[in-house]
């Protein structure tokens, strides 16, 4: 390569760097080659393993006030089954406040609209730093880039991080400071309804069995996925699970773009208004010892409308080790799953690029 083209070619993957929203505003018709998946790993390729899309199934909706009823052991059972099944359900009812949620799209969207030269100021590679923007699944390892900008706000413990998330638009402080609590106070509260669905109640596990998980991790992440002008030849998010416990998922537009692998296809998330769309992580699903599923899922993109989504994320903190509870494990369940921490899943996360975006994969034990 003359030095000539390789000075283009690194001028090129630089702008890639600044992310998807940045080259939409350089005005491109066509996507460029960076962002092209292989054949069998398009949206609508049909291959064996990953293929086609079913649009009739819907997920299990459950109703969160119902869970504070008489009708709670009902409600349990449902949720035991929809995190068996698919790992996914929505949940209306939830609690949040309506204007909690609007306020906190509504600035989301804002700072995607800022100048990239006021984006690129929270622009990190630390998985550690308490504000991260940036581009593509993980943009210093992917090969193709996927189409897809980021803004992650670290939550735990707030008062210390807060300071250091962006200071515009104006709101977002506020607005990140009001969800990220009521987000965990729900996620609060389904832990503990997932742990009864488990057999796992207060009695037998001690009065202060929530603490670990009150001190656990919470990132938030916005997703922004710009219009695309050849939908078909690229992913707003490849095929992955969630790292942590539970995620809690707001669609902030009224745009699909989320498909969850269930029976060998891939099913739509249809936006239900009001609603959040809860699934379950690599550490529950290690934690349950393989009862409740860690889903693969994945975001297509469209030609025509932005899409925004906010994800909250919780675990245990860093340093806590997960495990399979020896109370789900016996004769005739034997562990399925060795222990993890943080420091395995970053060592990981350096190590390869998958196409899979598995990591719970490798903490399988082969039985
Ligand atoms: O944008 C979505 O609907 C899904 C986002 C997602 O899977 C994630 O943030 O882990
Ligand atoms: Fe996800």
């Amino acid at each position: 390569m003359s030095p000539a083209m390789n000075l283009v070619s690194i001028e090129t993957e630089s702008l890639y760097q600044k992310g998807v929203k940045n080259l939409c505003e350089n005005g491109i018709t066509k996507v460029p080659k960076k962002y092209i998946l292989p054949i069998p790993d398009r949206p609508k390729s049909e291959n064996e393993d990953l293929s086609v899309v079913n649009s009739n199934l819907k997920l299990p909706i459950l109703d969160f006030a119902q869970l504070q009823s008489s009708n709670r052991s009902e409600v349990i059972a449902s949720l035991a089954k929809a995190c068996e099944e698919y790992g996914f359900f929505q949940l209306t009812n939830h609690g949040i406040a309506s204007n909690v949620i609007s306020h906190m799209s509504d600035a989301s969207k804002r700072f995607f609209e800022l100048p990239y030269d006021e984006r690129s100021k929270y622009m990190s590679n630390d998985m550690f730093s308490p504000v991260r923007c940036g581009t593509s699944f993980n943009q210093n390892k992917d090969g193709v880039f996927c189409w897809r900008d980021f803004l992650k706000l670290s939550c735990n413990p707030l008062e210390d991080l807060l300071p250091y998330w962006p200071a515009s638009p104006v709101d977002l402080r506020q607005a990140a400071e009001a969800y990220s609590k009521q987000a965990k106070f729900l996620y609060l509260m389904l832990v503990e309804a997932i742990l009864e669905s488990l057999g796992l109640v207060n009695s037998e596990v001690g009065d202060n069995y929530l603490d670990e998980f009150e001190d656990g991790s919470q990132l938030m992440v916005v997703n922004h996925y710009p219009p695309c002008p050849e939908p078909d030849l690229t992913l707003g998010m490849p095929p992955h699970s969630d790292y942590g416990f539970l995620t809690l998922l707001h669609q902030a537009d009224d745009v699909k773009g989320l498909q969850i692998h269930y029976q060998g296809k891939w099913v739509s998330v249809e936006p239900l208004p009001n609603s959040l769309v809860v699934n379950v992580g690599d550490h529950l699903e290690i934690f349950s010892n393989g009862k409740y599923k860690s889903i693969l899922h994945r975001v297509i993109v469209n030609p025509s409308r932005p899409r925004t989504s906010i994800a909250s994320l919780h675990s245990l903190s860093h340093n806590r080790v997960v495990r399979p509870s020896p109370k789900l494990i016996d004769e005739a369940n034997p562990r399925r799953y060795r222990d993890t921490d943080f420091a395995t899943f970053l060592e990981y996360l350096s190590s390869c690029e998958p196409k899979e975006k598995n990591f719970l994969k490798s903490r399988r034990i082969d039985l």
